[in-house]
């Protein structure tokens, strides 16, 4: 969970507080009583205009190396940005409920009265529910003894609709006057737009867990971007300041700099908001998401906004582009947007034998950034051509940074090419290719093997290598089979490279 602080907006009684900085934007010396204990806005008692510069700084020091840094798009208003804000609750011992934020590093809950960067409306959502737990004595969960019913509540509000969804997390599916307690917030709060039950059962820190039942509404909001509008349901990643992810979009648009001609991959694409703002200017886009419930909703988007040249794959990105490559597949931009962990090898590694003419990598981690261009750089095909902060986090340490990077010209690099014959369609769950398996043999048992038998063992071994490939023409066409010592030798490669 997030660990920022909430509550009954005094917004006039904070600005006593503050004090202008040198570009005109306030900093906040006293604003937040719980700055020191909740830890989630580490640069609370700085200036923005100084948050921007120890952003630029750290990001232009890490990636000094690769190219140098355009100035911090810094955010307009930095205040009360976020648009989902999650709170945890608790019973003191003289019976009151707390309603608010882990202390960092505990399970204590902090309650406070201000927070400079959630959602206004949804903080007093949280406050409404925390007054409504006594009237319907709704008990709240205690971690220690597994008693009780309320774990969390999260709200999401789309910035640009105006749509509010409320999640009440429970440790169990009896949640005694449900429909009730949803008719009684919805009267006190008619914005909210859809009440959700989760249910999280597990001794866990998630917040969510896996089952929702709708109380009120449709079960997701819609918010837009770009002009598109996009579904966010209870679990789906949605970047959690929506004005300034416009800017992130457009600039990594900018980089792409699409003609309407290009095929376009929009790796761990979440909900599909990069490739369906992209679609307008391309001939056709691939996505591809991990989590299934957000890879559901940008199919759903997708039809919403009526893209009929993009497609939505549900998968691991790395895999799904070994599988692309070893395809053959035209591809001439890659967008990626990965966790804060960032990618692979195994993804770049195929990405350089897509051979795309421009990269766009957008991250919210510039250690593993950092990390990713230098495996990148090793490869000598892709040279960083420009990098952009856009700081979607203001009042914390983090930062958002966009890189285009594009193809080195032919002979500044060594080129790996695919043979035809190593076209293995559905191979996207393959990790060596057949090549790597013929090498191996021949290295470690001295023996020469044909794709041929490389397909009829992959296939005994239960490894999917493409409906037809390989497969005699007729049913009574003969094939030769392969030999033992043979097999034995492709399964121990099949073995090193992970693959059974
Ligand atoms: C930083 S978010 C970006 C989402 C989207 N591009 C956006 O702007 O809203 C990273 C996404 O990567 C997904 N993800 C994490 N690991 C993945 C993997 N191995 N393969 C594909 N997607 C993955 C997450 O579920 C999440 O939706």
């Amino acid at each position: 969970m997030t660990k920022q602080g909430r509550y009954k907006q005094s917004g006039e009684q904070s600005k006593k507080h503050v004090h202008v900085s040198e570009n005109g934007h306030t900093g906040n010396k006293s604003g937040c009583p719980i700055s020191k204990k909740c830890g989630g806005c580490q640069y609370i008692d700085k200036s923005y205009a100084e948050q921007l510069k120890i952003k630029t700084d750290q990001v232009k020091k890490l990636l000094a190396p690769y190219g140098s840094v355009d100035e911090i798009i810094g955010m307009k208003e930095p205040y009360h940005y976020r648009n989902k804000v999650n709170a945890a609750f608790q019973h003191k011992r003289n019976g009151e409920i707390l309603a608010g934020v882990y202390e960092e590093g505990t399970h204590r809950v902090l309650s406070v009265d201000d927070c400079k960067i959630e959602n206004r409306l949804a903080q007093e959502i949280v406050e409404t529910i925390r007054g409504l737990l006594r009237s319907f004595k709704i008990t709240v969960y205690n971690e220690d003894s597994g008693y009780g019913l309320l774990r969390h509540v999260m709200i999401r509000t789309g910035h640009a609709t105006g749509e509010v969804m409320v999640v009440l997390v429970t440790a169990s599916p009896i949640f005694p006057s449900k429909k009730n307690f949803a008719k009684a917030l919805v009267k006190a709060h008619p914005q909210i737009t859809t009440i959700v039950q989760n249910i999280n059962d597990k001794d866990t820190s998630m917040v969510l867990g896996e089952r929702n039942q709708v109380l009120y509404g449709r079960g997701f909001i819609e918010d837009k971007l770009c002009g598109k509008t996009f579904k966010i349901s209870p679990t789906s990643f949605y970047q959690v300041n929506p004005v300034q992810t416009e800017l992130l979009y457009n600039k990594a648009m900018e980089y792409a700099n699409l003609t309407g001609e290009e095929v376009v991959v929009d790796a761990y694409c979440g909900t599909g908001t990069i490739g369906i703002v992209a679609s307008d200017h391309a001939k056709q886009v691939i996505g591809v998401e991990l989590n299934k419930a957000a890879a559901k909703d940008a199919i759903t988007n997708v039809k919403r906004n009526e893209c009929k040249n993009v497609r939505i794959y549900d998968g691991d990105a790395g895999k799904f582009m070994v599988g692309m490559a070893e395809a053959g597949t035209d591809v001439d931009v890659v967008f990626l947007d990965p966790p804060r962990s960032g990618s692979t090898p195994e993804f770049f590694d195929s990405v350089c034998k897509l051979a795309p003419k421009r990269i766009v990598y957008i991250s919210c981690g510039p250690e593993s950034l950092a990390r990713d261009l230098k495996y990148l750089k090793s490869k000598r095909m892709y040279q960083v051509e420009k990098i952009a902060l856009v700081d979607l986090f203001p009042w914390t340490e983090h930062c958002e940074t966009v890189v285009l990077l594009s193809q080195r010209k032919a002979d500044d690099y060594v080129e790996v090419e695919l043979e035809l014959d190593e076209l293995d369609v559905t191979s996207a769950e393959s990790k060596a290719t057949y090549a790597e398996i013929k090498d191996y043999v021949l290295k470690e048992h001295g023996l020469k093997v044909s794709n041929l038998y490389i397909s009829q063992v992959k296939r005994k071994c239960g490894i999917e290598v493409g409906e037809n490939y390989n497969l005699p023409k007729s049913e009574d066409s003969r094939q030769p089979q392969c030999p033992e010592e043979k097999e034995k030798a492709i399964k121990d490669a099949l073995e090193h490279f992970g693959m059974i």
